[in-house]
């Protein structure tokens, strides 16, 4: 993992704002101002917006605001948890930065590299920089009929040729040796040759883990990891992704419906109303007061403005 941070330290050579690098994008049009930190390992979103198109109870085609104006910043070796009441639009800012929500406006950055808006980049830098963003959702979205090892193999297929990646029983045998490290870091390398559809549910999360591994991914975005586990697996599942940040400098950010789970693990709170942030700090800064205002009736209330489209709601 180190390897690919340490190509990309702020100011490197080649990269915008570095040495021998443009100004970047944003700032060769004189529009953006982006702090430098936008340029260093890890996640930055600025202003991110996603509408999706709906209709009102009268009928009339209206747009609703699902994230509005996000800003998010999870540095290499840092965890962040995002809270928030449902529909606030924590899993909308995760799937933006993947490419799985309709993106209207604002900019992420992926280890100095900008993904959105897709114009300021080629689609090579494009494949690059998503390919170091790996996700992993409450549902694990794994191959229940196939082996741990062949789904943790499969972590490599956007980096593969195609024509080594199109049979699994293709997978090399230095892949499946890396493969293997990867299980072996989330404790399940003795599983390896069973079927995933015989693991328990907190044992999947951990091979889902192990497949972001093996993409060499140096991002990590998890939704709602441990929802569906009892409070044993989920205390495993943070501490894995806590040591993924800590110990391998991954950056980390995990949606939790948890409040306490997220203080015990995470080095960062974010939480969110209404599509954008409205609190951030380490656990310790952060009443819980604070933290049950997120959840409460009158910050989770449903605004509604006009626009020139139509009507926009504000989730
Ligand atoms: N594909 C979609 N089409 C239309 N609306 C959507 C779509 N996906 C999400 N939304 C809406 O966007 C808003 C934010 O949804 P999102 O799933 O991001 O919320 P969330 O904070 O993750 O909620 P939860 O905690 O319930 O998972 C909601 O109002 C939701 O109904």
């Amino acid at each position: 993992m180190a390897s690919h941070h340490g190509a990309l330290a702020p100011g490197s050579p080649g990269l915008p704002g570095g040495p021998g690098g443009s100004a970047g994008p944003g700032a060769a049009e004189g529009v953006l101002h982006l702090p430098d930190g936008v340029r260093s390992p890890g996640l930055h979103v600025r202003g991110l917006r996603v509408q999706f198109s709906t209709r009102s109870e009268a009928g009339d085609a209206v747009l609703r605001s699902a994230v509005d104006g996000m800003d998010l910043d999870v540095a290499a070796g840092e965890l962040v948890a995002i809270l928030g009441a449902n529909g606030c639009g924590k899993s909308t800012t995760l799937k933006s930065v993947i490419g799985l929500a309709p993106v209207t406006s604002g900019e992420v950055w992926v280890d100095g590299e900008q993904v959105l808006p897709h114009h300021r980049t080629s689609a090579a830098e494009q494949h690059e920089a998503r390919r170091r963003v790996a996700m992993i959702f409450q549902q694990v979205n794994l191959v229940r009929r196939r082996t741990v090892l062949d789904n943790v193999c499969a972590g490599a297929l956007g980096r593969l040729p195609l024509r080594r990646s199109l049979v699994a029983s293709l997978f090399p045998h230095d892949l499946r040796a890396e493969a293997m490290l990867c299980l072996d870091r989330v404790g399940l390398a003795d599983r390896a040759l069973d079927r995933v559809g015989q693991l328990s549910g907190g044992q999947q999360q951990r091979v889902a883990v192990a497949r972001a591994l093996c993409q060499r991914a140096s991002v990590l975005l998890a939704d709602e990891p441990t929802s569906a586990l009892d409070p044993a697996a989920s205390t495993q599942v943070m501490e894995l992704l806590a040591t993924l940040a800590h110990d391998e400098g991954l950056a980390v950010v995990a949606v939790l419906h948890d409040p306490e789970l997220a203080r015990e693990h995470a080095d960062r709170l974010v939480g969110m109303v209404a599509g954008r942030e409205r609190l951030n700090g380490a656990p310790d800064a952060v009443t819980r007061d604070a933290v049950e205002h997120l959840y409460s009736a009158e910050t989770a209330t449903v605004t509604v403005t006009r626009t020139t489209v139509g009507t926009r709601i504000s989730a």
